[in-house]
């Protein structure tokens, strides 16, 4: 039977490790956040299993919400266009968001959801990436808290696809180059 892991060449992040930053980022936002109005505002569907574990860490009360955005299709290259597929519930007016991405690449999406999230006027915005790969910046933007710095190589799991997989890979790792016909 072929499993997902017979497609990972190497492994970036441990499951272990993953849930070490991702506590972190927990206590920090929670220190940060304690006397605010918290709403994670995470964008679907890579976001998914950070938004997920990353919410059970964070100890102060907070609100949720949900976006789904999409830009890189099927492929492992941004087309340049930003998609709407689900908008969110909540009125953003009193509200100090906080973005929940898992990566920040080229930056489009990022810098795309701000500027249409910011004219929604909430109390504060802040953007906060489970991983940031620095080197494929295009735009510039930068987040206010980064879990780690990616190099310049297409990853996947912990919610993070190609072509739609391996999203639920409970590591995070880069393919074999046979996989995307490299
Ligand atoms: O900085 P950028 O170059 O814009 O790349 C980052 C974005 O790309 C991925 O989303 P994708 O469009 O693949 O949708 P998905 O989350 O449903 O996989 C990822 O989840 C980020 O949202
Ligand atoms: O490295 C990546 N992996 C998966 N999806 C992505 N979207 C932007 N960069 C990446
Ligand atoms: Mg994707």
């Amino acid at each position: 039977m072929h499993q997902m892991t017979d497609d990972i060449q190497e492994v970036l992040f441990s499951e272990e490790r993953l849930a070490e930053i991702v506590s972190k980022m927990g206590a920090k936002i929670s220190e940060d956040y304690k006397d605010k109005n918290l709403l994670l505002v995470s964008i679907l569907k890579g976001s998914v299993v950070f938004m997920s574990d990353l919410m059970r860490s964070v100890t102060t009360p907070c609100s949720i919400d949900f976006m789904a955005v999409s830009s890189y299709g099927s492929g492992m290259k941004t087309s340049g266009v930003v998609k709407i597929i689900k908008d969110l519930d909540i009125n953003l007016k009193g509200y100090d968001v906080l973005v929940v991405e898992d990566i920040l690449d080229s930056g489009l999406t990022l810098s795309y959801i701000l500027e249409l999230l910011q004219a929604r006027e909430p109390k504060s915005i802040r953007l906060c990436t489970l991983f940031d790969k620095p080197d494929r910046r295009t735009v510039g933007i930068k987040a206010d808290y980064v879990g780690t710095v990616v190099p310049d190589e297409f990853i996947v799991g912990y919610g993070l696809d190609y072509d739609e997989k391996y999203r639920n890979l409970p590591f995070v790792g880069i393919l074999k180059p046979e996989v995307y016909g490299g």
